[in-house]
């Protein structure tokens, strides 16, 4: 029998959760694959289950192993990425959240962001989280549950609640209780996480009423964090070696490891990252700093720019318009339109992320005529993602001064080559696409074999990187320029909408 070994990605997404086996040549050799619900619970509210999500990774777990015919014990090392902020409270006594899960896009705790505004917290926040205040991160989430479940909080103070982003959760199902950790990419994106000092901040834990005791320990992104206990690897002990947020690992994946590498996955959202090397870099531009990885007792840090509403823009003419039956549909329908026919959609179903960061203001659409047709919808909805992506590069080149020489893309809109074409046009620079498109359970496989020795350093992970599909620019600059210049009355008259109330 062979002796291969395999490492185990668990990406646990917005939308679904996937368990996939990479060998070491990084090449998939099984996975699985599990959409759960999405609660709407009020306008602008999302939730998830959590005990949906633990689920549905023990079920995922067992089909990828068995459709493989991989035997539990030949997965070396296990490397968990997750849909980050989003956060879960449970209590460690019985093991059940006390509350949904409030997802990163939901908007139910604007109000308590707001308030942190108005008290003046901006600046102690930023300088010492890297952070813009919002309810997007998990800091106004934990606090909106400790508000609004009866008895939280006298729980929290007796240290029966715990804390945990869904990573946290998992790994605490999957050690059967023994672990309650993270590691550093999923703190700093709490809110509560100094990223200088590489703390839990008490200052902020206080303004929040927030207890310490709930908090998870912070460890780094390459490490054995726990070994699997009870049976969801059929009782054997698999070392969960890597965990990493979503986004960071896919530039990680993407081997985005220097200084000025830029990365856009376009998932659910849209998240432009820049490894900006071992010292943060505070943006004055609406975009927030935050930790690459952490490895070896280094800290790499990065700037991104969030944008909400991507991927799930295209879901929403699916299963809201009914305009396209698979999200993969839209690309030929944008080819039929031949051009948008100056329709812009501005998809900020909560509100806007980088670089505007305005909780309140909506979506909408403008330039319609008699003769709009279906195709030319969504069309102007596709190319929504590539002008929301040009507002963050311009803004992130503005503050760093590095130009952008390619942009690596991955994620599921990524798969549309119409899309990427248009993000190459209206950039004016290659779009460079991974030839793996799971490049985020990827990274989180990298960081998870590199601790167990399953690659034995970077230079070797590099060795498994492949060809790339090329999007060069095509546009000329007077159409280049008209469009966008549509593109940003569009937004701003949008922004202006909301202030006009
Ligand atoms: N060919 C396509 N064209 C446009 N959008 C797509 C295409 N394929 C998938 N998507 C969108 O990509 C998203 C799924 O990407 P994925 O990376 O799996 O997201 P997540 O990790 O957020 O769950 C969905 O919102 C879907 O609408
Ligand atoms: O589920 P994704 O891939 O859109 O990623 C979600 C992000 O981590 C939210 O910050």
């Amino acid at each position: 029998m062979s002796d291969q070994q395999y490492i185990m990605s668990i990406d646990e997404g917005t939308t679904s959760t996937r368990a996939i086996l990479f060998n070491n040549k990084g090449e998939i050799v099984g996975k699985s694959q599990k959409e759960f619900t999405q609660f709407f619970p009020h306008s602008g509210w999302v939730e998830h289950d959590a005990t949906e999500i633990w689920n549905a990774v023990q079920s995922v777990i067992s089909e990828a192993l068995i459709e493989s015919d991989i035997p539990p014990y030949k997965v070396r090392g296990i490397g968990m990425t997750n849909q980050r902020e989003t956060t879960v409270i449970w209590d460690k006594n019985t093991g059940e959240p006390i509350y949904n899960a409030i997802v990163w896009q939901s908007k139910q705790t604007s109000d308590i962001a707001d308030k942190l505004k108005v008290d003046g917290y901006q600046d102690l926040i930023h300088d010492k989280t890297g952070l813009i205040i919002d309810s997007y991160f998990s800091a106004t989430k934990i606090k909106w549950i400790l508000d609004h479940v009866e008895g939280a909080r006298e729980k929290a103070q007796k240290g029966d609640l715990l804390f945990g982003t869904i990573d946290t959760w998992i790994l605490w199902k999957l050690t059967d209780g023994k672990v309650h950790a993270t590691d550093y990419t999923n703190a700093s994106r709490t809110m509560l996480f100094n990223i200088h000092d590489l703390k839990w901040d008490q200052d902020i834990l206080d303004i929040l009423d927030i207890p310490s005791s709930m908090l998870p320990e912070v460890h780094s992104s390459s490490e054995i964090f726990g070994y699997t206990a009870g049976y969801t690897f059929s009782g054997v002990q698999v070392p969960i070696a890597g965990i990493a947020g979503d986004q960071q690992a896919a530039l990680f994946g993407q081997m985005a490891l220097k200084k000025g590498m830029i990365k856009n996955t376009y998932g659910t959202g849209a998240f432009i990252v820049m490894n900006t090397g071992e010292t943060p870099t505070l943006s004055n531009r609406g975009l927030l700093t935050t930790i690459a990885y952490g490895i070896d007792g280094k800290i790499n840090y990065a700037l991104e720019g969030s944008i909400f509403v991507a991927g799930s823009a295209i879901q929403w003419l699916r299963d809201g318009m009914e305009m396209v039956e698979h999200s993969s549909e839209s690309e030929q329908m944008a080819i039929n339109a031949n051009d948008s026919g100056g329709v812009y959609v501005v998809p900020a179903f909560t509100g806007l992320g980088a670089p505007y960061w305005d909780q309140q203001t909506r979506g909408a659409v403008f330039g319609l005529t008699r003769g709009t047709t279906k195709d030319q919808f969504v069309r102007a909805t596709l190319e929504s993602l590539a002008y929301q992506t040009r507002d963050v590069i311009d803004t992130m080149v503005a503050e760093t001064n590095i130009d952008l020489e390619t942009l690596a893309v991955d994620g599921g809109a990524a798969n549309n080559n119409y899309l990427m074409q248009f993000q190459a046009d209206i950039l004016n620079t290659p779009i460079e696409r991974a030839s793996i498109s799971e490049t985020t359970a990827l990274g989180a496989a990298f960081l998870a074999g590199l601790a167990v020795g399953f690659w034995r350093d970077i230079e070797e992970i590099k060795q498994t990187i492949h060809s790339r599909d090329e999007f060069i620019p095509n546009m000329n600059t007077a159409t280049r320029d008209h469009l966008y210049n549509g593109w940003q009355k569009a937004i701003n008259a949008t922004i202006q909408f909301h202030y006009d109330d």
